[in-house]
Parts: structure tokens; sequence; C-alpha cells
């Protein structure tokens, strides 16, 4: 296969199960691209953009779409076709009801189906050709995410010219859980075809060092991997593989920008006027997905009204739910399930016109969001498992008037950086509820003091120092 493959013209490549942008039918048939959904897209759209010349293949988020390369001269987007059943089985079937379950801690129970499997690895291989097509000679390959662990291995047998590197943006999970994936060995060999293989925190990368030695018996290092430091090596016959710790981030300063435009901070109070000026904003923006914890904010919600300690004429809860995955089982009925909760908060505590809490399940623009977190008083973050969570980054981002408190869960990602957030552990709701209690009421230069920490934390450590360090990392093994 090694010279058969015809080389392309781009020099970085970012292959990714999705491209930046969704295609979209509508009613009459014409169709249209709208922003993919989910953090990934949120972090690298900013990073291509820096650069003059780029590729990314990805699929367009539409079964059996026959999209043509579009090529602007900035960043080319190189569609990979999905057919309905390899959507089924490959994209809700192997990626997001077997492998994501397994990596966010068995929230749910993963399903282990042979013919998805199967499924995941055609895709794999149809991913490592396009990309194979698309790439110069000699070209950086940025390959992304838990969909695609595969490909840095297949790729490299038909293109061994390329300096290939992988990130991971889901946890990497603790080995006795990944002990059951029955192709457990495949996928650390899928993986060792990179260069440089990159988790957000040292967890994922030190556990991946431990099983490439225990499963396949591989040389590696064993000291403690670092942020951004210390990299872990493993040594195979050919080359070295290096293993890193990247926490992801947000394009901060243009959040900034856009947070202190004139009209957002209009709009932010505009929003507080159109909910009825309560004394104090919730604010819950997530995917709807079960890792988020969003049954568990609305649990603690529900309870500090019942109890009287929360004031329902008072405090509002805005709740934004992107639809996500929704043909997976779980996902259904977790959306059935945070319905039924919101509908029970408002049938015992609304009023008419009056709701307590707002649900919408659909996504807005990035103005609207950014007047959103300008308006809430406290932002939930309460993942019960989260990669990293770039809504608590934005959140402070956006936060420059240093006003606003984060609640954040200590298993998103983010709460290894962001320790001056009040920090909750998802599963005590308790804990949960004094800590909201507790952020919504701060002593006012105690308040500014978190968000001037946090705020600065996410300034200093944006997704451009995320991409420096990683492509940084990866660059000398082009020596
Ligand atoms: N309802 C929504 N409307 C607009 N953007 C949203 C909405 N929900 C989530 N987002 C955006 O999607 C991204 C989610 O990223 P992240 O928190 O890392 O989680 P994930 O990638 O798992 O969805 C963020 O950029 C966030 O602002
Ligand atoms: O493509 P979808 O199936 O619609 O899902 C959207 C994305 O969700 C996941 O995002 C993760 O990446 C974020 C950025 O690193 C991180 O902050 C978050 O914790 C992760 O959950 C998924 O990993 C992406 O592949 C999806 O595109």
């Amino acid at each position: 296969m090694k010279d058969t493959v015809p080389h392309g013209t781009s020099d970085f490549v970012v292959v990714a199960n999705r491209l930046p942008v969704d295609m979209e039918t509508l009613d009459d048939g014409t169709t249209r691209w709208k922003r993919s959904p989910g953090g990934l897209v949120t972090a690298l759209e900013p990073i291509l953009h820096d650069r003059e010349r780029g590729s990314w293949v990805g699929w367009p988020g539409v079964p059996d779409a026959k999209v043509e390369p579009i090529v602007s001269g900035g960043i080319d987007l190189y569609p990979v076709e999905l057919s309905s059943d390899e959507v089924s089985r490959y994209y809700e079937g192997f990626s997001n009801a077997t492998l994501w379950p397994l990596y966010h801690d068995v929230l749910v129970a993963p399903v282990f189906d042979r013919d998805w499997w199967h499924s995941y690895l055609d895709v794999n291989r149809h991913f490592a050709e396009e990309t194979a097509r698309t790439a110069a000679e000699g070209a950086t390959v940025w390959v992304q995410d838990y969909q695609l662990q595969l490909v840095p291995r297949l790729l490299r047998e038909m293109r061994p010219d390329l300096t290939i590197g992988f990130f991971l943006h889901i946890p990497f999970p603790p080995v006795e859980l990944f002990m059951q994936l029955p192709w457990r060995k495949e996928f650390v060999e899928g993986l060792l075809g990179a260069d440089l293989i990159g988790f957000h925190l040292p967890g994922g990368a030190n556990n991946f060092l431990f099983l490439a030695r225990r499963l396949l018996g591989l040389d590696t290092t064993t000291a403690g991997v670092g942020v951004r430091s210390a990299l872990g090596r493993v040594t195979l016959d050919d080359r070295v593989v290096r293993v890193g710790a990247f926490p992801i981030s947000v394009d901060s300063r243009q959040l900034v920008e856009q947070a202190t435009d004139p009209a957002i901070v209009e709009r932010a109070a505009e929003i507080r006027r159109e909910l009825g000026n309560p004394r104090k904003i919730l604010l819950g923006v997530d995917r709807l997905d079960y890792t988020k914890g969003i049954d568990l904010r609305l649990s603690a919600l529900g309870e500090l009204l019942d109890e009287g300690r929360l004031d329902p004429s008072d405090t509002v809860m805005v709740q934004l739910a992107t639809p996500s995955r929704e043909r997976v089982e779980h996902y259904m009925k977790m959306r059935s399930s945070i319905e039924e909760q919101v509908s029970h908060i408002n049938g015992d505590h609304g009023q008419i016109g009056r709701p307590v809490v707002h649900y919408l399940y659909q996504p807005v623009d990035r103005s609207e969001l950014i007047a959103l977190f300008l308006a809430a008083d406290v932002m939930l973050v309460t993942p019960m498992r989260d990669g990293m969570n770039l809504v608590a980054k934005e959140y402070v981002a956006c936060r420059a008037d240093l006003g606003g408190a984060l609640v954040l869960s200590e298993f998103a990602g983010a709460a290894a950086e962001l320790r001056g957030a009040y920090l909750v552990n998802p599963h005590d709701l308790d804990g949960v509820k004094n800590t909201i209690m507790a952020a919504l009421d701060p002593e006012r230069e105690q308040g500014r003091r978190r968000m001037s920490r946090l705020h600065r934390q996410v300034l200093d450590h944006d997704v451009h120092r995320w991409a420096q360090s990683f492509l940084g990392a990866l660059s000398p093994v082009v020596d």
C-alpha cells in the first residue's frame, strides 16, 4: 500500500470525527452548514484560523452525504462519507455506546458488540485513507479523539513519511475499566502509531503508559508525566512514542473581547429584565449528555426550593441543552427524565408567566451565550465525569468584570486547573446544595478575588498555548 497512495498538498491536517461544520437539510430540501456541536470544534477552530493553510478531514454530520471537498484557500475541508449503517454502528454504537461510557467511569454499562467493532475498524480505515490522500509528503497530521483511536497505526502503515500526533479529548479510563474492552490490545497498538499521544491530564497519560507495559510488554518510562512537561516514552523497535498531558482551553482573549462589547453587555442586562429581574440567576450550558450532571443540579435546585432555602420568587435557573446523539438509548432516556424534572420543579414552584427553570433544548448563538454568561450569578458545571469541560473555562474567561461564581465538579478535567472555583463532589447531593448556597451569596470582595484568580488562569492558559505546547512537543520528532 505504502507506495500506491498518491500524496496530497496539505502540510498540516487535522483529522476528527466531525468537520467543524455540520450539514443541515432544510424543509424545502436545500442544505446549509451550521457550526458542529461540542468542545472539540470550539477548541480547534481558532487554531486552524491561526494557520495560513491547513486541512480538516471529517464527517459532515449526516449519513450518506456526498459532499465534494471544500477548498477555500484557508482551511480546506475534506468530507468523509458515512453510510447510515456506519453512523448507527461506528458512531452511535461503538463510539458512543461502547467507548464513551467505558471511558466515562462506566456511568452506564458499555455495550460490547462485535459488529460495531468491525464497523469502527472499517471507518477508521476510511479516515486513514482519506488523510493519506490529503497529506503532503512529510506533513504533520493531528488525529483527534476516541472515535479515531486506530487511525494513527493505520495511517503510519500507509504513510510512514508523516509526523502523527494524537489527542484524546475525553478521560482515559483507569486500567481496571479499560481492561474490560475486548479489543484493548488493538487500541493501545492503534494509538502507538502516533509520534506523540496527548491527554488532558497526567493521570490519563500515566494510565496509558502502564497499559503499554502491561498489555504489550513494552519498555516505557515509569516516572510520572507532568503537565506540559516530563513527557513519558514508549520504546518500540524502530522509534520512540512520546506521551504527555496538555490541558485544552478556550480562546480567552477573543471571549474577553466579545464579553466587553457594549451590545453584549446590554443584552445581558436585557436578559435579566426578560427573566423578571430575579435576585439571582443560575445557569447550566451543556450538550444533553448523561455525563454532564444536569439531573443532579436540577435535583439540588428542587430540594433547595422544597426546603425553602431558595425563594422561587427571586431565583431563576436557565438550562441550555444542545441536542446530542439523539438516537442513542441512554441519551433519549436522559432527555425524558431531565424534562420531567424541569416540569416537576416548575409545576411545584412556578407561577403564571414565571417559571423557575427556563429550559431550552437547542443551541444558541455565541453572542447570546456570552450574554447569558454575563447575566448569570452562578454557573453550574456539575459533570459526573468530563474530559475537560470548556463551558467552565468560557464562563470565567467572559467574567472580566470579576462578577459571578463558578460551581465546578471535581470530576471535570477543568477542576485540576480551576482550583479557585466552588468545587463539588457530584455524588454528594447535600454538599452540592450547600455549595450552591455559598456561591449564591459570597462576601463581595472574596467573590471577586476568586473570580480574578480563575480569570487569570484561563487568560494565561488559553487554547493557543494548548496547541503550541502539543505541536511544539510533536515537532522535535521531525528532526
Ligand atoms: N446550548 C448551547 N448553545 C450554544 N453552545 C453550546 C450549548 N451547549 C454547549 N455549547 C458549547 O459547546 C461546547 C461544549 O464543550 P465542552 O464543555 O467541552 O463539552 P462537550 O465537548 O462534551 O460538549 C462549548 O463551547 C459550549 O459553549
Ligand atoms: O460530536 P458529538 O458526538 O456531537 O459530540 C461533541 C463532542 O463531545 C466531546 O467533547 C469533548 O471535548 C472537549 C474539548 O476537548 C472536552 O472539553 C469535553 O470534556 C469532551 O467531552 C467529544 O470528545 C468530541 O469528540 C465531540 O465532538
